[in-house]
């Protein structure tokens, strides 16, 4: 039998002024494992992560492990245990990489996981008193993937934590994402097609604000048709990086230097 999904978001909304961005948006994320979510440029997948997490104003219905929290704020999600690493990061630039993990300990969250960070990220351990700011991007994405990890969350939303990143730094980051999602379920926001197949076996696809499709990743990966109307892209094939003419679109963009391992299923 199937488990239950960590998350059930439906029908969520968000109007920011007098612009409708999301118009109803349906998705599951799994109990295990990584749930992509895709789309073009535009499609509302960060404004769905930020209702989500109460950053926006939303309505609908979001159930965490079946409790609704649509009507709680951003701070009684995080207690609820959802963690998030967002777009730009949010590295404290001045700050140590041992203080910017401090910030994220949650007093009353029981004991900060600092054995599963340090195991995963070792590379953490040794650059503890290096500023932030000097770290690559690669870096600094597995401090904000590290800070997620260590509360005992029950969920972590990613959002695009490969974007700008050097071929070789995505392997890498997709290499630290996927064990984090053997810790704890992720959502992966993520543009990079290769990432998304080897990690993410179920997706959800937005267009317009929009849920335009749900399933397996394979599946909609191996369907060339439905991978161009949905995604924009010409070709799912490995390290393939067909773009859409206009551009704006999803890319293949991994043509890691080193390749991505290949997927145990
Ligand atoms: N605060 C805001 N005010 C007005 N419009 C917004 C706001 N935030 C997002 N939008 C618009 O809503 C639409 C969806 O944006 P969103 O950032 O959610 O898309 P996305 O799928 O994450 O795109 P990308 O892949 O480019 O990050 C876009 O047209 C964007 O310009």
């Amino acid at each position: 039998m199937t488990p239950a999904p960590l998350l059930t978001v439906r029908d969520l909304r968000v109007v920011i002024g007098s612009r409708h961005i999301l118009h109803g948006v349906d998705l599951e994320v799994a109990a295990s494992g990584t749930t992509a979510l895709l789309g073009r440029n535009g499609a509302g997948k960060t404004t769905t992560v930020r209702g989500i997490l109460g950053l926006v104003p939303r309505t609908g219905s979001v159930l965490l492990a079946g409790e609704e929290t649509v009507r709680l704020a951003t701070h009684a999600l995080v207690r609820r245990g959802i963690g998030y690493a967002p777009e730009d990061r949010g590295v404290f630039a001045a700050l140590s990489v041992a203080e910017n993990l401090r910030l994220a300990e949650r007093p009353g969250a029981g004991e900060p996981a600092y054995g599963l960070v340090h195991d995963l990220f070792p590379e953490l351990r040794r650059r503890a008193r290096q500023a932030a700011g000097t770290l690559s991007g690669g870096q600094q994405q597995m401090v904000a993937i590290a800070r997620t990890l260590l509360n005992g969350n029950r969920l972590i939303i990613a959002d695009e934590p490969t974007k700008g990143l050097a071929p070789k730094v995505v392997t890498e980051v997709a290499q630290v994402l996927e064990r984090a999602a053997e810790a704890v379920p992720v959502l992966l926001v993520e543009q990079n097609l290769a990432v998304v197949r080897r990690l993410a076996r179920h997706c959800v696809v937005l267009a317009d604000g929009r849920t335009a499709h749900r399933g397996l990743t394979a599946d909609l990966l191996a369907d060339a048709e439905a991978a161009r109307r949905l995604l924009g892209v010409g070709s799912t094939g490995h390290g393939d990086p067909v773009r859409a003419p206009a551009g704006r679109s999803l890319h293949l963009a991994a043509r890691p230097a080193a390749p991505l391992p290949e997927a145990d299923t």
